[in-house]
């Protein structure tokens, strides 16, 4: 049974964030995940994932300057710098955190610009990541994220980010398969899940059209369920999605999971 992890970027959004983990446990969570801890000291969050018996399963490097169009900066030529900065930092949260996969944030590519040059830059600071978080355990994703929600971005397809995965060649660097982008993209992911099963690292769902719950629109998520558990994926699933009213009104879902 797939392991579900609440998205409190996304959801529980009716409380400030600091409290959106006692309302995931409540709700009968184990396992969180979020964009970014970085406002917060670790030990503050530290102390919330333990007071409320959670676990950390994920978060992302930076976004960098989302207000002026970035989302990440792994892949921006010239920035090599302040992206390991970046990935440093990443490390520190979680080792602290004790969260084993950091989603590195590739990066918006402006048209007219050499997207080759900005591919070089990300396969080489996901090797440098790949290198400095290896002795304490931890993973590195690679999302491709869908142009309805990210134009531009360095890689849209699963099967691009199975190529750069496959291209780094890191023991550590897997795919965080979001089926949300993968419908959008690619579609045909029951075979979609088996071409990607020895490198999937995470999983993340909504529903699509509109992302929201999985419990509507196209994507069959029991039959996913069911594949997961069928090629042996023992990792987390991130509830990544935009409740359609209230969190805990479209929970229902999740019952037969708890
Ligand atoms: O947008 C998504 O999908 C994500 O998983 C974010 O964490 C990164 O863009
Ligand atoms: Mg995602």
């Amino acid at each position: 049974m797939p392991k579900f992890a609440a998205n409190l970027t996304m959801m529980f959004n009716e409380v400030p964030f600091l409290e959106r983990f006692e309302a995931a446990a409540v709700a009968g969570f184990k396992y969180v995940e979020y964009l970014w801890p970085y406002d917060y000291p670790v030990q503050q969050l530290k102390a919330k994932l333990i007071e409320n018996g959670l676990q950390q399963v994920l978060f992302n490097t930076s976004g960098g300057d989302i207000g002026g169009g970035e989302w990440g900066i792994c892949a921006l030529p010239g920035r090599e710098e302040e992206a390991r900065r970046d990935i440093d930092r990443a490390l520190e949260y979680a080792i602290g955190l004790n969260c084993p996969r950091v989603l590195l944030m590739a990066g918006v590519v402006p048209p007219g610009e050499d997207k080759e040059e900005y591919r070089r830059t990300f396969i080489d600071n996901v090797r440098y990541a790949s290198k400095q978080y290896r002795p304490y355990g931890i993973d590195i994703m690679l999302e491709a994220l869908s142009p309805e929600v990210k134009p531009n971005y360095l890689y849209s397809s699963q099967y691009q980010a199975l190529e750069l995965a496959e291209l780094i060649d890191c023991d550590n660097v897997y795919i965080q398969l979001d089926y949300y982008h993968a419908q959008n993209v690619d579609g045909n992911l029951s075979r979609l899940t088996n071409r990607l099963k020895q490198r999937l690292g995470h999983i993340q769902i909504a529903s699509v059209p509109d992302r929201h719950e999985p419990d509507e629109g196209e994507i069959n998520y029991v039959h996913l369920f069911g594949l997961l558990d069928a090629i042996g994926y023992e990792g987390f699933v991130g509830c990544e999605y935009q409740p359609r009213t209230t969190t805990q009104a479209g929970l229902g879902w999740f019952e037969q999971y708890k």
